[in-house]
């Protein structure tokens, strides 16, 4: 017992003993000396332990921006560490209202790589302990370890992090929520809550199943897409940004909203729709530009009515005419109010838009643009380079009538079919029609009543078709009639004119004649 009791007491005095040495060798050693012990002392270290330790901590650069690496390493983690660490830190992603799992600190858990044994661990790096600050109290900073054999280093460094990395991003972009964006009025773009952009998440059924169109079109369509979202290194060899612009023509109800819902569905990307009435001027633009991700579609709808570049031409020209009303406070004020309104984004703002310096940010990214009326819009704006590929999306034809027969009755052929087929190639309904058609408008209706009432507005379409013909027919050749008799009025009037002209000429020639004479008979008497 006493031996005990003495054993403690001794090992007592050697504690303390070493911590008086320990505080005597930090506050007085020389500072150099204290260096080469250190250095002594991992040479040492490295050649027992044969171990080489990575550390990704959680921010980097100014301490503001959460580091790329560590994220996509918790989420490559993610389904090691639920199946290993006993104890697990939830984490709501902001981004995605979903919850994460990573270790918690001081965890580690095993990985292996070509059958190479790793090991990751969770740590945190608490702020020293301050008294009384004014400042707020620094966060503890959060960072894995990677230890691993030093005779795998190369292997390790070139290859296993690259694994990790690309794995970890392709499990963010999978869990990911996608956003819609709207570009918010400039007013709304200070203060307290500085956004360009408002999202909303992104949910639209719309998918290129259920999107109805020839397929070898679609088709050509989705490998487009699948060759864009693997290009990256090609663009990059091609000296080109990483982006590829989509031209979607085609009269209303077509499926041109439909298609962009389709292509961010099937890319997995954010989409920004852009209002163009909204952007004060090109500076604005390009702001929003810079503010969009990559992983990103850029729409503008409509973009013929979206831009009234001749709207703004005549602007100019009435700004002479406004300088009078200068002096007026009531007319100054309305106008100034005009201007708030009016966009003025320029033609040349929205080309630079699309492939200016600034486009190449980000990287990854369609921008895409409809219209119904694609005659109407100015060539350089969809010449190929700026709109890679024009996409037009027509009247169904029996091609995507099939589809949207499959997608919304569950039938692939029916005996009413073949008339279908011949009634859709000689008469043009948009699939927004056929579709309203084919939707089932009470319980129990089946697809023969769905089929028949199709044919039946077929039918008035065509029927309404034949008659707008021949209204515009008659409007033409009543249109061309008056044109002729203005022609033949003007015409005679013209006649009339040149007669009455040369009666004229004849009677002055004569006033003219008459007085000649008369001087000369004057002459001669005096
Ligand atoms: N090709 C299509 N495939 C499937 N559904 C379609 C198609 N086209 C139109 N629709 C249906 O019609 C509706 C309207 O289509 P959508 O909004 O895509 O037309 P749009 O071409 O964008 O028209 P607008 O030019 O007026 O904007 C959609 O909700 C969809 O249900
Ligand atoms: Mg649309």
């Amino acid at each position: 017992m006493m031996a005990m009791g003495e054993m403690w007491a001794s090992l007592g005095s050697a504690m303390a003993s070493i911590m008086f040495v320990w505080t005597m060798y930090q506050n007085y050693f020389p500072y150099e000396l204290r260096v080469q012990i250190r250095r002594f002392g991992e040479k040492l270290r490295s050649f027992v332990y044969p171990y080489i330790q990575i550390i990704f901590p959680e921010y980097q650069g100014d301490g503001f921006e959460r580091s790329r690496a560590f994220v996509a390493i918790e989420r490559y983690l993610d389904k090691n560490s639920t199946k290993q660490a006993k104890r697990l830190r939830a984490n709501v992603i902001q981004d995605c209202e979903q919850i994460v799992l990573s270790m918690q600190e001081a965890e580690e858990v095993t990985d292996e790589y070509e059958r190479i044994k790793l090991w990751w661990s969770s740590s945190k790096h608490a702020p020293p302990t301050q008294s009384f600050s004014i400042y707020p109290r620094e966060e503890a900073k959060r960072y894995f370890t990677l230890t691993f054999h030093k005779k795998h280093r190369e292997i390790i460094t070139k290859m296993y992090l690259k694994h990790v990395l690309d794995q970890g991003k392709a499990i963010t972009v999978s869990q990911r929520q996608r956003k819609l964006y709207t570009n918010n009025k400039s007013e709304g773009w200070y203060g307290y809550r500085r956004t360009m952009w408002s999202s909303v998440v992104f949910e639209h059924p719309s998918t290129f199943d259920t999107l109805a169109m020839e397929p070898k079109k679609k088709q050509e369509i989705i490998d487009d897409l699948i060759t864009f979202s693997k290009s990256k290194d090609y663009y990059a060899k091609i000296g080109k940004a990483w982006k590829r612009g989509y031209l979607l023509y085609g009269p209303p109800g077509t499926g041109k909203s439909s298609m962009i819902a389709a292509m961010a569905t099937f890319m997995k990307y954010d989409v920004y729709d852009l209002e163009l009435t909204s952007v004060k001027d090109n500076t604005e633009l390009r702001k929003l530009l810079i503010d969009t991700s990559g992983k990103a579609i850029i729409v503008i709808e409509d973009i013929d009515c979206s831009l009234d570049l001749t709207g703004q031409r005549e602007k100019k020209k009435e700004k002479n005419e406004d300088e009078k009303d200068e002096n007026d406070p009531v007319k100054k004020k309305m106008k100034n109010m005009e201007e708030k309104k009016s966009s003025q984004v320029t033609l040349s703002g929205l080309l630079n838009f699309i492939d200016g310096l600034w486009s190449a940010l980000g990287g990854e990214k369609l921008i895409v643009f409809t219209t119904n009326f694609v005659e109407k819009l100015d060539p350089a704006l969809i010449r190929r380079g700026r709109m890679d590929k024009h996409i037009e999306l027509s009247y169904c034809r029996f091609e995507a009538f099939k589809v949207l027969a499959k997608n919304y009755l569950d039938i692939e052929s029916h005996n009413l079919f073949s008339e279908i087929e011949h009634m859709l190639e000689e008469t043009n309904v948009t699939p927004a029609d056929v579709a309203e058609n084919l939707m089932p408008k009470a319980a129990g209706e089946g697809a023969d009543i769905c089929l028949e009432r199709l044919i039946k507005a077929i039918e008035q379409a065509k029927e309404d078709a034949r008659l707008k013909a021949e209204e515009e027919a008659k409007l033409k050749a009543e249109e061309e009639e008056r044109l002729r008799a203005e022609k033949e009025e003007k015409e005679k009037q013209k006649e009339g004119d040149s007669e009455v002209k040369s009666s004229e000429e004849t009677l002055t020639k004569g006033v003219k004649e008459n007085g000649e004479e008369v001087k000369e008979k004057g002459k001669v008497a005096s």
